[in-house]
């Protein structure tokens, strides 16, 4: 099965969500507590989505609220600088500011992310703010789900996965699911389901899906007769180092294997894979192919000091993926 996409839009992929700043620790493999210098650079999942589409060619854009100060301009110059449309990138006026992600690297398997988000611009997107006319420019809009924690941003992502379906844009769902933004799971299982039931593709790990589901330990048999019965077409669950899975809506099974890499943090693994696994659907490639760029791209991330700046180029995925064909 293939994903049919609209040939004749101006965007492959417009993001709507967060763009955020993180800080990762320049002196790693200690506790924050002794850490003292850290390293500046774009963050928040659906931003470093868009971020890593246009280091891949992509034609991407964003839609989201940024704060009316230097972390708002440096975000906004960021991705502009990389290629990412940033026209409908909109400036908070009510003195909300940037989300900040400090990381913690205590070691390549112990990573943690200290945020401080109390009032995060991006959770003040407003309806009003989303426009018709920028959405049916593109051919997918990706929704992050950290941006239906809270009101108004939630009711802009709706209204811009509403405004998408009447487009025939297809819209992604990236579950993205950041506990420290949620007031109690019941609440996210709620929207989670709702926009999942909704969107085109649905993307998240295993734990994410079972925050969808309001559950431990959930089956990805039962997740995906649940959401086949709704829009998706197509499903990828994530299993961290143990691979992912897409199941198509026709019944199709993928396995795509994790590739070994030099781990220097866990954090970007699920944004590069995403990244990597729409541009292939972008350039019309299988899904099994998909499946690959993404893990690729995910062990690539992971071996580099951020989520955003760290996206690589689409020959760097290519070389890492002859050279497990070789071995
Ligand atoms: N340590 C690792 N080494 C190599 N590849 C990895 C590693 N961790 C994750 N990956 C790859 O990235 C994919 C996504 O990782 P994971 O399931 O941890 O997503 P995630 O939780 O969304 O990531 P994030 O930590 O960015 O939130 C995996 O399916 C795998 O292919
Ligand atoms: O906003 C966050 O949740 C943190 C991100 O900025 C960070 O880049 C990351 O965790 C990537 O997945």
């Amino acid at each position: 099965m293939k994903i049919e996409l609209r040939s004749d839009r101006e965007f492959d992929v417009i993001a709507i969500g967060r763009a955020c700043i993180d800080l990762n620790a320049v002196e790693y493999n200690r506790p924050m507590e002794q850490t003292h210098t850290f390293s500046k650079y774009v963050g928040g999942s659906p931003a470093n989505i868009v971020i890593g589409g246009a280091k891949l060619g992509l034609r991407t854009g964003f839609i989201g609220k940024i704060s009316d100060d230097q972390h708002g301009r440096f975000i906004e110059q960021y991705m502009r600088s990389v290629g990412v449309d940033t026209s409908n990138m909109v400036v908070d006026r009510e003195g909300h500011k940037t989300g900040l992600a400090f990381t913690e690297i205590k070691s390549p398997t112990e990573c943690s992310i200290l945020m401080y988000r109390d009032n995060a611009a991006d959770l003040f997107l407003h309806p009003s703010e989303v426009l018709e006319d920028y959405i049916r420019r593109s051919k997918i809009l990706l929704v992050s789900g950290t941006a239906l924690a809270q009101s108004p941003s939630r009711e802009a992502v709706l209204k811009a996965i509403r405004l998408a379906k009447q487009g025939d844009v297809k819209v992604v769902f990236e579950l993205d699911y950041r506990p420290y933004t949620w007031t109690s799971t019941d609440e996210t299982s709620v929207y989670y389901s709702l926009v999942a039931e909704q969107s085109d593709i649905v993307i998240g790990t295993r734990d994410e899906f079972d925050v969808m589901e309001n559950s431990f330990g959930g089956r990805n048999e039962t997740t995906i007769e649940t959401l086949f019965k709704h829009a998706p077409e197509l499903v990828v669950i994530k299993h961290g180092l143990d691979g992912s899975y897409a199941y198509t809506r026709s019944g199709e099974v993928f396995r795509g294997e994790a590739y070994q890499a030099k781990v220097l943090k866990t954090f970007g693994a699920g944004d590069s894979y995403a990244a990597a696994f729409l541009y292939a659907l972008i350039r019309n490639l299988d899904i099994a192919t998909a499946l690959k760029y993404a893990s690729a791209s995910a062990a690539i991330v992971v071996s580099r000091h951020s989520s955003s700046d760290a996206m690589p180029k689409i020959e760097e995925i290519e070389r890492l993926l002859e050279l497990h064909v070789s071995h």
